[in-house]
């Protein structure tokens, strides 16, 4: 069984349609991708699973359970995390302040749990005591994804992590998850635009394009850029 199950799902903002029937499964331990240029429903797609945007068609199912009606805060408490595009940190609670915050759904003691998070996170070490707000773009983007964790989420809903984030902290974010991968057995869905990070990181790729899913990359195309770039071309 898939821990997330999302099968015809259409959305529509008032009475435009922005995703036509999409199709997605997520087994546990995956991490799977979601390619796609600007405005083709990304971050749709993601608000949708998590409750933000109602579903006008389809079934959306987490550990086989139907999540229709099912609020956005009982969709977390179920074990879906959500780190948004443009990351959504508290800019004036400092970093500590911020991972208290992401501590409210875990069942474990806070401070361990901060603890544990700040081993796979150790450059947000050294900013505890920092506000959010005066992080760089990827420190935010690293605080985002250590708030949600604190979580403990069994899946992570993660939308354009790269976005406007410099090349080292990309880099270090790769390191990280598959650091996770390893030792949390979390699970990913990633939804992106930027094909190096998808190629580093993902098992299975698919092409998001209008709103459609207009194929899967081929299993014999993933880890390599340039095969990678090939089928995206055909079918993005
Ligand atoms: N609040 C909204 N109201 C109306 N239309 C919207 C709204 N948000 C998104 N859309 C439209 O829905 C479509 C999909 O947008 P979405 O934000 O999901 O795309 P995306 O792939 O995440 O792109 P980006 O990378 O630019 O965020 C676009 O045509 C967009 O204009």
């Amino acid at each position: 069984m898939s821990l997330l199950s999302v099968s015809g799902v259409e959305t529509r903002y008032g009475r435009v349609p922005a995703l036509f029937g999409v199709d997605l499964t997520v087994g546990e331990g995956e991490f799977v991708s979601v390619l796609g240029h600007n405005g083709m429903g990304k971050s749709t797609l993601l608000k949708t699973i998590m409750g933000f945007l109602p579903t006008s068609e389809g079934r959306i199912e987490f550990e086989g359970t139907p999540l229709k009606g099912s609020p956005t805060e009982a969709r977390a408490r179920a074990g879906i995390g959500y780190v948004p595009q443009g990351r959504q940190i508290f800019p004036t609670l400092s970093v500590m302040e911020n991972l208290r915050m992401g501590c409210l759904l875990s069942k474990s003691p806070e401070d361990q749990k901060i603890e544990e998070i700040l081993q796979a996170f150790p450059r947000l070490t050294r900013l505890l005591g920092r506000a959010g707000g005066a992080l760089s773009g990827g420190e935010q983007q690293l605080l985002a994804l250590a708030r949600c964790l604190c979580g403990d989420p069994r899946l992570i809903l993660l939308d354009e992590p790269t976005e406007g984030i410099q090349p080292s902290i990309i880099e270090e974010m790769i390191e990280t998850l598959h650091g996770l991968k390893a030792s949390h057995a979390i699970t990913l869905l990633l939804v992106e635009q930027n094909l190096n990070f998808i190629t580093q990181l993902s098992e299975r790729v698919m092409i998001l394009k209008r709103g459609r899913i207009t194929g899967e990359v081929p299993q014999s195309a993933i880890g390599d850029t340039r095969a990678m770039e090939d089928v995206a071309a055909q079918l993005m």
